[in-house]
């Protein structure tokens, strides 16, 4: 299995920053001439994975069971799911969806589907509602966006008034870019209009015809008040990062939005890479007799799957001079770049950025207080290589998609295991190899066994006093994601 998933996706070069003459050296031209990192795109070569299964099966029902054996594809209702889709082709063939569609993904560099995708796009082409989870940079976006674009081409009446038929709605306003970036690609020249919300405010005083919105919730919120979307024509909402969605902070709106959708006619799916029980009973509240799909060996806990493409490393480095220490000493002997650095919070993002920028290393920084255009410079900056490190908060812990980072660094040690989960998995993404190194000190003793015991599950050697720290409670759990510790200052601010 490893094998395979590793071949299904192709590698990917690497570039190192590191020592040259004593000093601390920049190799940020290598990085932009070889890995500007393309807005879409499979660029893999898919292994000829079915041939192999084929071989080993008599039947299409024989060969299904066999690879969802070796996929790791697990469901809660196998007897009544629907097919796998064992290629593109058989949305065509099975599914009736236009070739167009087969040859723009087929020109995007998409040949094969991946796990997630051949169990969720049958799933909802035959209008069941989804639970899915598999790991970070498994391709869940496209899980979700094929089955819609293809309902679309289906049935759309182009004599019609253009109403919505699918809303998808995503935490962040980077992450609506970038997820109507994909719509927008996979739906060139086939008359689908997609739009992004992602302001506070509403937009015009227009109606919104377009066949797909991508939305934060608060933005769709505003217009959906504003009576400025008509929703009689949806057929489907997905929660992306439904676990994220489903906090406190956004569960006001979910709510509110969810009253607004029609009828019980309309799909509600939920993604994520991590997704508790907790939020899966809470969806049963509003989501009638879901599919579960969950790819990938468990961790021990059923909510999250394990992730093989990353080496995982923890350092204790003891007390903030030791973090800035061990920072250094990485960056000297060579650490593969381009590298995205996480910290607890606002303030600790800039006073890193000051200490790396002192280093003369080309370094960018992006939290939730920097205007729009900063948020959107910074990352167009990292992913075209302009930049080879990007420090951040955990703004973009979440499902962003810059494919050709090599190293997270945990600079600041997260607070809860999904939090790791998803800052890691911005690494290692598709099937290339990443590392993850995540410094801890005394004050983060709490989280470290939940996490050692994850990354153990990955298959990473951790030493084995780390085992003997004790688990934390259910409630210091809360009460750290709620206040997280107190960090003295990265650097003495003082000449910089
Ligand atoms: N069938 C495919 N063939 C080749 N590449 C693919 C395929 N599907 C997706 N990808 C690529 O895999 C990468 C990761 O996909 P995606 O961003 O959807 O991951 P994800 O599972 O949503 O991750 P996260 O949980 O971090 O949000 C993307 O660059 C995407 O273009």
């Amino acid at each position: 299995m490893d094998q395979i998933m590793r071949t299904l996706f192709a590698g990917t070069s690497c570039t190192s920053i590191g020592k040259k003459d004593g000093r601390v050296s920049n190799k940020t031209e290598n990085l932009k001439r070889k890995q500007p990192d393309s807005d879409m795109g499979g660029e893999s070569h898919f292994p000829s994975d079915i041939a192999r299964f084929e071989s080993d099966s008599n039947s299409r029902a024989n060969l299904e069971r066999y690879m969802r054996k070796h996929l790791h594809i697990r469901l809660n209702k196998e007897l009544r799911s629907p097919s796998l889709l064992l290629q593109f082709h058989e949305l065509h063939t099975i599914f009736g969806v236009s070739e167009q569609l087969l040859k723009r993904l087929d020109s995007l560099g998409y040949h094969q589907p991946t796990p997630i995708q051949r169990q969720v796009i049958p799933c909802m082409l035959s209008e069941m509602q989804v639970l899915a989870c598999s790991a970070t940079g498994s391709g869940k976006t496209l899980a979700f966006v094929i089955p819609i674009i293809s309902k679309l081409l289906k049935s759309r009446d182009f004599g019609e008034k253009r109403l919505p038929q699918a809303v998808i709605l995503e935490p962040t306003k980077e992450m609506v870019l970038q997820t109507e970036r994909v719509v927008r690609n996979v739906a060139h020249n086939l008359s689908i209009q997609s739009c992004s919300l992602m302001s506070t405010r509403a937009t015009s005083s227009n109606q919104l015809t377009f066949d797909i919105i991508v939305a934060t919730p608060y933005s769709f919120l505003n217009e959906l008040r504003e009576g400025k979307v008509d929703l009689s024509g949806l057929s489907d909402i997905v929660f992306d990062e439904a676990d994220k969605m489903f906090e406190v902070q956004f569960l006001e709106q979910i709510d509110e939005i969810l009253s607004y959708c029609p009828s019980a006619l309309v799909g509600k799916h939920l993604f994520s890479a991590t997704l508790p029980d907790a939020i899966e009973t809470m969806s049963r509240s509003f989501i009638d007799d879901p599919v579960r799909v969950i790819v990938g060996r468990g961790s021990g806990n059923g909510s999250f799957s394990c992730i093989d493409t990353i080496d995982q490393q923890l350092k204790f480095t003891g007390n903030e001079s030791g973090k800035r220490f061990a920072l250094e000493e990485l960056f000297i002997n060579g650490v593969a770049a381009p590298v995205l650095i996480f910290v607890q919070n606002k303030k600790r993002v800039e006073d890193l950025f000051r200490l790396l920028s002192r280093m003369k290393i080309s370094t960018a920084f992006i939290h939730s207080d920097c205007s729009q255009e900063h948020r959107s410079r910074a990352v167009e900056d990292f992913k075209r290589g302009f930049v080879t490190v990007l420090v951040t908060s955990d703004l973009l812990c979440r499902g962003m998609d810059f494919r050709c980072i090599q190293t997270v660094i945990n600079y600041d040690f997260p607070t809860s295991l999904s939090t790791y989960i998803h800052r890691i998995g911005r690494t290692g993404r598709a099937g290339r190899r990443g590392v993850a190194i995540s410094f801890f000190g005394e004050e983060d003793k709490a989280m470290i066994r939940p996490i050692a015991n994850f990354i153990a599950a990955c298959g990473s050697r951790l030493p084995d006093w780390i085992f003997s720290l004790p688990a934390p409670s259910k409630s210091q759990k809360r009460k750290l994601e709620r206040r997280p510790p107190k960090r003295g200052d990265i650097l003495p601010l003082k000449g910089t």
